[in-house]
């Protein structure tokens, strides 16, 4: 406990603005809670729309100078902030956990995932490429070149508080862009001990301001329509992604958009079951199924169906529940009693209709917002969760007995961030993968996420790209000059 309370004392609690840290007007703070107990670790500051908009005066203050620095500079900021990171992966770790509860374990896998992306765009910084092309007609050149858009405001979830932030500030302080950056309420002091170490790693004042706040819309509506600012960039749900598209469009902002998603996992009687059974084990049970890429519906052809159910239930039921401070826990809470009744809703929905909870599917007496690992078969379309982005440790089963009937289940969605196929049948793997309307397919394996790799969705699931070569591109414009040399 006293490493625990060390931890939390050991991290900035004001908004962090023009390089200072310091208190929200009016001294306004915000509860942060531990989801495991709902006890209140500490208050951070609570920004007010004022305090929004003398973060974004300082992104644009500092905009100029930072878009001139040379791009090694901004690079082995980056490389440090990866260095200081990897060095302090214990303490950033455990300060993950108590705000947001997953295990200690999966805090640390997230660390190690956030850090890779700053050694990625420290290493992209330096690759900023351009053009010099003869025109067609012999008669002048085109120089093209490509710079910063300028002051981003970056938007970033409660459930990765650290990776979700260190992919978009990772590739805007590489391409030369100033930032206001706006972590979730339930999760913000991750993001302000980042920003003490970006600031340790070297990164001027203005580059990064971070306000934290209860009124997320008050505070960063104004700032989305305010002409200084050129990018936004969101991580989060798609209902929020639509209203800050609507907004953004008022001044043209560029849009990165990583959006909600419904991710199907198909196991043909043709894959390796053992394998199939850990990839969904995998891409249902990372961070607790708290993740947009979580499967969401697992259709499995009939044939396999039965062997699939009970291995995957014996190795979900075996998963050990508790704070995720505690040795040996698989499964902390979910983030809050608004989680923990939704996911409780949309199990009750399914069985309702008709679907067989084989482990699980009643929630615990107790403190902290826990649900059990739960699997249900036999469910049916109609079901809520087969509609909606369930957000917890909840496996629904449905069979399926062709490859047509398959893939138009698993396209029947308004999302497409990403799909999982187990088979081990080469011509089918690449024939279902062409077919699947997702952005990203995990195939024989029940995860995509890299930082080397483009994340992204298609349909309802977002607009552009982040991480991998294309990330960086989010945060540059190209101009093109044109010239009579020749
Ligand atoms: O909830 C979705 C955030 C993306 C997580 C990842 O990078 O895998």
């Amino acid at each position: 406990m006293a490493r625990e309370q060390e931890v939390v004392q050991a991290c900035p609690t004001e908004l962090f603005v023009g390089g200072k840290w310091r208190a929200a007007e009016g001294g306004k703070t915000l509860p942060v809670e531990d989801p495991a107990t709902g006890a209140t670790l500490c208050e951070v500051a609570d920004a007010s729309p004022a305090d929004g908009v003398a973060a974004l005066d300082a992104a644009v203050a500092a905009q100029a100078e930072w878009a001139a620095t040379p791009p090694r500079e901004r690079g082995e900021i980056l490389r440090r902030t990866y260095e200081l990171m990897t060095a302090r992966a214990d303490e950033l770790a455990l300060l993950m956990t108590l705000e947001m509860g997953k295990p200690v374990a999966e805090s640390k896998g997230e660390i190690a995932y956030a850090a890779e992306f700053f050694r990625w765009f420290a290493e992209e910084a330096v690759r900023i490429d351009g053009g010099y092309q003869v025109a067609p007609n012999g008669a002048g050149r085109f120089l093209v070149l490509r710079q910063p858009v300028g002051p981003c405001l970056l938007i970033t979830p409660w459930n990765f508080p650290a990776a979700m932030g260190a992919r978009k500030i990772g590739p805007a302080v590489a391409a030369g862009c100033t930032m206001v950056m706006k972590p979730a309420a339930q999760t913000p002091l991750s993001m302000l001990k980042l920003a003490e170490l970006l600031t340790e790693a070297g990164l001027p004042p203005g580059v990064l301001n971070v306000i934290t706040t209860s009124d997320s819309g008050g505070v960063m509506e104004p700032l989305i329509r305010d002409p200084r600012a050129r990018k936004l960039s969101f991580t989060g749900s798609t209902a929020v992604g639509r209203k800050l598209i609507e907004q953004s469009a008022e001044q043209v902002l560029r849009t990165s958009m990583e959006l909600g998603g419904n991710a199907p996992l198909l196991v043909f009687e043709d894959a390796d079951l053992d394998q199939a059974v850990e990839g969904a084990l995998l891409a249902k049970m990372r961070n607790g199924g708290e993740a947009c890429t979580a499967a969401n519906r697992i259709y499995v052809q009939a044939s396999v169906m039965d062997e699939f159910a009970t291995r995957l239930t014996e190795r979900m039921s075996a998963l050990k529940v508790g704070r995720g401070t505690e040795d040996g826990v698989d499964l902390g809470p979910l983030i809050d009693a608004v989680q923990r009744d939704k996911v409780k809703d949309l199990v009750d929905d399914a069985v309702e209709r008709g679907a067989r909870p084989l482990t699980g599917g009643e929630v615990a007496d107790g403190k902290g917002y826990f649900y059990p690992p739960t699997v249900l078969a036999d469910v049916p379309k109609s079901a809520r969760l087969q509609k909606e982005e369930i957000f917890g440790p909840v496996a629904p089963l449905t069979a399926f007995e062709t490859e047509d009937e398959a893939v138009a289940m698993a396209n029947d969605t308004e999302f497409g961030l990403v799909s999982y196929l187990f088979t081990k049948n080469v011509d089918r793997a690449l024939r279902v993968s062409e077919r699947l309307e997702s952005g990203m397919v995990g195939l024989n394996q029940g995860i995509v996420s890299n930082p080397a790799a483009p994340f992204g969705g298609v349909k309802q699931s977002g607009l552009g790209r982040e991480g991998g070569a294309p990330g960086i591109d989010e945060y540059l414009e190209i101009k093109y000059i044109a010239t009579n040399i020749g």
